[in-house]
């Protein structure tokens, strides 16, 4: 499969070739249309809380989360207890391992229903998610920006457009230096929904 050189989209910063994989044509249009659709219809969205400066927020989003059954995850201090997997998440998990050479047992689904959903700035580097986590994350429908910064230089910035159908693995030790975020959009924006598969180890207690 063919990789687009994402490094030359950002004059100025170059940023480490070793921590992100892009395939922009992981998915085909009409692939990614289907899908879209049975994924907007049929999965049980839900819009979180976040405690934020000990004030409840809805999070600007609807979420899901797939998984093996016994794969619970907190994120952002909310708990997740998995839904059983789909055929055609199944599926995609799958061709995604086959292309990556990477496992894994779960999916957070994350559902952006126009501009005025976001993602705000975070690292995905929750102790579950092991030491370097490598995360698969394949987005369909509407195009947006996903921006990194640097944590310990927040002028240290890169951003690049995840496009329909696209695939984007983050990897090595990228958590642990980077934060990332899909930004509010002023323009009118269509549906987007982001599939993050991840591999989970729970903590044993
Ligand atoms: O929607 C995206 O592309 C990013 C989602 C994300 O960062 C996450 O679920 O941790
Ligand atoms: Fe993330």
């Amino acid at each position: 499969m063919n990789q687009l050189n994402l490094f030359g989209i950002n004059e100025g910063l170059i940023f480490p070739e070793n921590l992100l994989d892009y395939y922009p044509e992981f998915l085909t249009r009409a692939e990614s249309r289907i899908l879209i659709k049975k994924l907007i219809t049929e999965v049980p969205w839900q819009q979180r809380t976040v405690t934020m400066y000990g004030k409840e927020i809805l999070t600007p989003r609807l979420t899901a989360w797939y998984g093996d059954n016994n794969k619970t995850y907190s994120f952002s201090g909310t708990k997740f207890d998995p839904i059983t997997w789909t055929n055609e998440l199944k599926e995609l998990k799958q061709k995604i391992e086959i292309l990556t050479n990477l496992p894994f047992n779960s999916v957070l689904l994350n559902y952006y229903r126009d501009g005025n959903d976001s993602v705000a700035w975070h690292s995905d580097d929750e102790t579950e998610l092991g030491e370097n986590p490598n995360i698969a994350s394949l987005s369909i429908g509407q195009s947006r920006i996903f921006e990194f910064r640097h944590k310990k230089d927040y002028h240290k910035k890169y951003a690049l457009a995840l496009e329909d159908g696209a695939l984007l693995i983050m990897k090595g030790d990228l958590q642990h230096h980077w934060e990332h975020r899909i930004p509010k959009s002023k323009v009118f924006e269509l549906p987007r929904i982001n599939l993050t598969f991840r591999s989970v180890h729970p903590l044993r207690n």
